[in-house]
């Protein structure tokens, strides 16, 4: 059976290990890596594989899997889209996730290719959760509670402001849904540390949230990229009350991501042209090999 052909964008933490899960993968083969600064300073573990700093100098590529901070996804996807190549990303702004989808529909279509956005694990695999779980006590609440674990999104966008040489975001679970935000912050010299909290809380991804800013000598000293979510939902079926349900895990965050991202690049090729997120998408479409034997096997 032919292989599906899928590039790496970006190499980064959610970069390398969806390298290391489609080593792993049975129905894929890596088309390449591409890199802002292509080839330059490869790391050893790329020592065979084409690394290029433009998808178009790799050959044949299927689909390309956008581990880039979520804010250049927009830009990436509608460039690789226009390319003739499905994408799929884990953009995680949770409030900006209608528009990309509407925008991104019309560019996958256009093109006759396929996007799959917001798949990794929030939103992603609990957004399934949440949805099964809707459909089955219509009436209710849903708590999503997260961690305490490091947040790659949120240690992104930190990173991503002046002055910021490395950051952790930990994510601390108040209860209910609600939760803290923990930021560890090493500066460039001569940063101004007020200046440097200040935009950080003024920030989309922080400014719901009670945020702490702390500066430290070196974030390396702190990393664990674990985490991890608590889901619960309690509600109604029919007319029936007290129907409690909980979906709990423990995880290395960017290896699941990761995961995630690949399983969704598969169910990517068996789609409509078109932008979906995982909700959307037929569940067995995420798993290799042949769907009456999932059926056999699984239901
Ligand atoms: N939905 C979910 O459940 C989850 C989503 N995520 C999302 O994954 C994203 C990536 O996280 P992570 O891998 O930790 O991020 P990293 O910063 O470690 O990696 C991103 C990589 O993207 C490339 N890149 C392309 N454009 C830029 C740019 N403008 N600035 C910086 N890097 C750029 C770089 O690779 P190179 O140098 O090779 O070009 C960089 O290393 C996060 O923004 C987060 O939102 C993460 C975890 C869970
Ligand atoms: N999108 C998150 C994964 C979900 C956990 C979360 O949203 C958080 O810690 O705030 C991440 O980037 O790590």
């Amino acid at each position: 059976m032919k292989k599906i052909r899928a590039a790496v964008v970006g190499y980064g933490n959610i970069g390398k290990f969806t390298l290391e899960a489609l080593e792993a993968a049975p129905d894929f083969e890596v088309a390449g890596i591409v890199r802002r600064h292509g080839a330059e300073n490869k790391p050893a573990e790329l020592a065979n594989y084409e690394v290029v700093k433009d998808i178009k100098e790799l050959k044949d590529v299927d689909v390309a899997i956008l581990a880039t901070p979520t804010r250049s996804v927009e830009q990436y996807a509608k460039e690789i889209l226009a390319l003739g190549i499905n994408t799929v990303d884990s953009f995680d702004i949770h409030t900006q996730i209608s528009d990309l989808r509407r925008t991104l529909g019309e560019v996958a279509k256009a093109n006759n290719t396929v996007s799959v956005i917001s798949a990794g694990w929030d939103p992603g695999s609990d957004s399934v959760v949440r949805t099964l779980l809707e459909a089955i006590a219509p009436k209710g609440i849903t708590y999503t509670n997260f961690g305490p674990g490091r947040s790659m999104g949120h240690s992104v966008a930190v990173r991503a402001i002046a002055g910021v040489k490395d950051a952790l975001s930990m994510t601390i679970p108040v209860g209910t849904g609600i939760h803290r935000r923990m930021v560890y912050v090493e500066l460039e010299e001569g940063a101004d540390f007020k200046q440097v909290e200040a935009a950080i809380k003024a920030d989309p991804y922080f400014v719901n949230d009670e945020t702490h800013v702390k500066q430290v000598a070196c974030v390396d000293d702190l990393n664990d990229v674990g985490h991890g979510v608590n889901l619960v939902r309690k509600g109604v079926s029919g007319k029936t009350h007290n129907q409690l349900f909980e979906f709990d895990m423990k995880i290395n965050n960017p290896a699941l991501t990761a995961q995630v991202l690949v399983c969704v690049a598969r169910a990517s090729m068996r789609q409509q042209p078109g932008c979906y997120t995982m909700i959307e998408i037929p569940v067995v479409d995420l798993l290799p090999g042949d769907r009456d034997e999932w059926v056999a096997h699984l239901v």
